[in-house]
């Protein structure tokens, strides 16, 4: 079979600039190593961005958006219509991410990849309909294999928009009544694990609800298991139009040069499908948070991911991953302007 795009190079970190910036870290008024991971990060940042000196003023975050017709066996706390709803909130300002975006001076665009009850035309939106939502997965394939590809081109596409506006950092967000059961049906896949280790409330189910919801990836895993060959057929099987775009996105941010910042249980689930794409664009992702979803955790360990913060977040949006930015920011800003031991006459030796 031909090469797909997503299999094409990642881009190289930039090992001048990294050096420079570990020889600088050394030089910062301060006892070696005592600003402990922020260190590393800002070191990592220089080495992802070509500079002795990264920065994180640029900002882009992409919520990408779309419904699951694995809604229909129950195992959502909320209705299906809330998809859209979070759509015209996103775009009027009220929604978690469109605040925190605010604070953070960051753009913010909106996909919808297609709800299942049409959406009139919202201003801010970008309306693709690549469906009416995904089949329900407990007896069809989620989507077709044109769909998946709509969708992965999604994310390039909006990284794209990013790479012109010169963006530092991406994040990434989903919004899918459902997604947490399409995530952890993919999850159990690419860690060959059973739903009940990896399946949670979600939005609030009970233990009861997430006992269902468990038995239906369990079964709809066994009804797709022959046909899944690869990461990219259990996101046809099993997935949905906003972790398939997102996947796409963070492939597209390796290849482009991009650093991306991971949100929760969700993107991270799109974050390793990314990986087993194209294991080289693991270099350009950033791990924002250790999440309250217990399929969370085992998904951030397979990535051997470090993340930042641990808040029990359970929203997704890409709020976690905006709720970090502000110590990766203060990360580049120690790297970047605190005083060299030559500078400010300190002396530079320990006893
Ligand atoms: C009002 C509201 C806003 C949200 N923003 C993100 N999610 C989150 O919850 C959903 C996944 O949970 P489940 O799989 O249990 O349906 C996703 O839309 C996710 O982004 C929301 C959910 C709700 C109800
Ligand atoms: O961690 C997440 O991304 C998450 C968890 C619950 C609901 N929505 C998103």
């Amino acid at each position: 079979m031909s090469l797909q795009w997503w299999q094409g190079p990642c881009q190289p970190l930039d090992h001048v600039a990294r050096a420079k910036a570990e020889n600088r870290q050394q030089q910062l008024t301060k006892p070696a190593g005592s600003l402990g991971r922020l260190e590393a990060l800002a070191i990592h940042l220089a080495a992802l961005q070509g500079r002795e000196r990264p920065s994180l003023d640029k900002l882009w975050i992409a919520i990408f958006a779309g419904d699951h017709g694995v809604v229909a066996e129950g195992i959502s706390a909320y209705p299906q219509a809330v998809t859209g709803q979070m759509l015209a909130n996103f775009v009027s300002g009220g929604a978690a991410i469109s605040v925190l975006a605010r604070q953070l001076d960051a753009a913010l665009e909106v996909i919808d990849l297609g709800t299942a009850e049409p959406l009139p035309p919202l201003p801010g939106v970008r309306h693709l309909q690549v469906g009416a939502g995904t089949q329900n997965f407990a007896r069809d394939p989620a989507m077709t294999h044109a769909q998946v590809m709509i969708c992965l081109e999604a994310g390039r596409d909006s990284i794209q928009r990013a790479r012109t506006v010169g963006c530092d950092l991406f994040v990434g967000g989903e919004m899918g009544i459902g997604n947490t059961t399409a995530a952890a049906a993919l999850a159990c896949w690419l860690l060959s694990c059973p739903a009940s280790e990896l399946a949670g409330p979600g939005t609030g189910l009970d233990d009861a609800g997430v006992a269902h919801k468990a038995r239906v990836i369990d079964a709809a895993l066994a009804l797709h298991q022959a046909r899944i060959d690869g990461p990219l057929q259990a996101l046809i099987h099993l997935g949905g139009f906003e972790i398939a775009a997102l996947t796409g996105a963070y492939l597209a941010a390796a290849q482009q040069g991009i650093a991306v910042l991971v949100d929760g249980f969700i993107c991270s689930v799109a974050a390793l499908l990314a990986v087993r794409l194209n294991p080289a664009c693991r270099n350009w992702l950033l791990f924002a948070h250790h999440g309250a979803e217990p399929g969370h955790v085992r998904v951030l360990q397979a990535l051997k991911a470090e993340p930042l913060l641990e808040l029990g977040l359970r929203l997704g949006e890409g709020s976690g991953a905006a709720l970090a930015v502000p110590l990766l920011r203060l990360a580049c800003a120690l790297h970047g302007q605190m005083a060299t031991f030559a500078e400010a006459a300190v002396a530079e030796r320990p006893n």
